[in-house]
């Protein structure tokens, strides 16, 4: 009996979750050329790599399609409602480390805060007609966290990469991504509110709490997580 591991099956998560499961004694590799997306599994037995993108790992747990996936906590939380019911975080990798903020124009000079944004998008509504646009592909995340915090006067736009340009492109006026050093929405002249952290990410592995259903599979979960000094 086999467990399936998914893992993301490119850029820099791929080979930093490579790199962990290495030092560990559990070598992951790709089969054949860097476009194939099959993995190899060396020194342990009864697991499966499935190279996935990272955005459909926490699915794919959720589905039970999966036993255990490497993901940030960022996508975990955004994709599956009531996530803590569908996976279990097994360890936190130390790697893939993201914050996911609201961020204005720099030039906005009144608007440090949330209460700032929050005057800021109903003085908007009353100029425009219509409501100051955050783009981000965070969707749950950013609703519920302006909501917790009292924002309403907005509307999310959907945008599924190079976010910081849509101030510029006059798709948005305010933005919800995730920064690491921070260059890209400086270099788009853009500044997170003092209060705007939505969510501190890393690479996490993740449980399909729904998965490992026959003896084999347990036994098989049992010996690489001992193997991970994860007991
Ligand atoms: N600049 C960054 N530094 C560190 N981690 C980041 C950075 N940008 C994104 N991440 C993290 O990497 C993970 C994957 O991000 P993202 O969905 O952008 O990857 P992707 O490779 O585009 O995935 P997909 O294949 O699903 O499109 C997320 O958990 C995110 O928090
Ligand atoms: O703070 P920084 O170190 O500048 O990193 C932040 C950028 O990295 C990610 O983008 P990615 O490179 O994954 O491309 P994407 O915009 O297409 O998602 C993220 O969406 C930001 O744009």
């Amino acid at each position: 009996m086999t467990i399936k591991l998914g893992v993301p099956s490119k850029g820099r998560l791929m080979e930093k979750t490579f790199d962990w499961f290495g030092a560990r004694g559990v070598s992951l590799s790709r089969a054949g050329s860097d476009r194939e997306y099959a993995g190899v599994v060396e020194g342990i037995g009864g697991v499966e790599l499935v190279l996935l993108s990272a955005g459909e790992i926490p699915r794919e747990l959720a589905a039970g399609r999966i036993h255990l996936g490497v993901t940030g906590t960022d996508l975990v939380r955004e994709k599956l409602g009531g996530w803590e019911q569908k996976v279990e975080e097994l360890a936190g990798l130390g790697f893939g480390h993201a914050d996911l903020v609201i961020a204005v124009p720099a030039a906005w000079v009144d608007v440090d805060t949330l209460d700032d944004l929050d005057a800021a998008a109903a003085a908007f509504r009353a100029v425009h007609g219509f409501r100051l646009r955050i783009a981000t592909k965070y969707h749950r995340l950013v609703r519920d966290f302006l909501r917790e915090h009292g924002v309403a006067d907005y509307q999310l736009v959907d945008s599924q990469g190079a976010t910081e340009g849509t101030v510029k492109n006059e798709t948005a006026e305010a933005v919800a991504d995730i920064t690491s050093t921070g260059d890209t929405l400086r270099a788009n002249h853009l500044k997170v509110l003092s209060d705007g952290l939505v969510l501190q990410s890393q690479a996490t592995l993740f449980r399909a709490r729904g998965a490992a259903v026959t003896a084999g599979e347990r036994a098989a979960l049992a010996a690489l997580t001992e193997k991970l000094g994860l007991d």
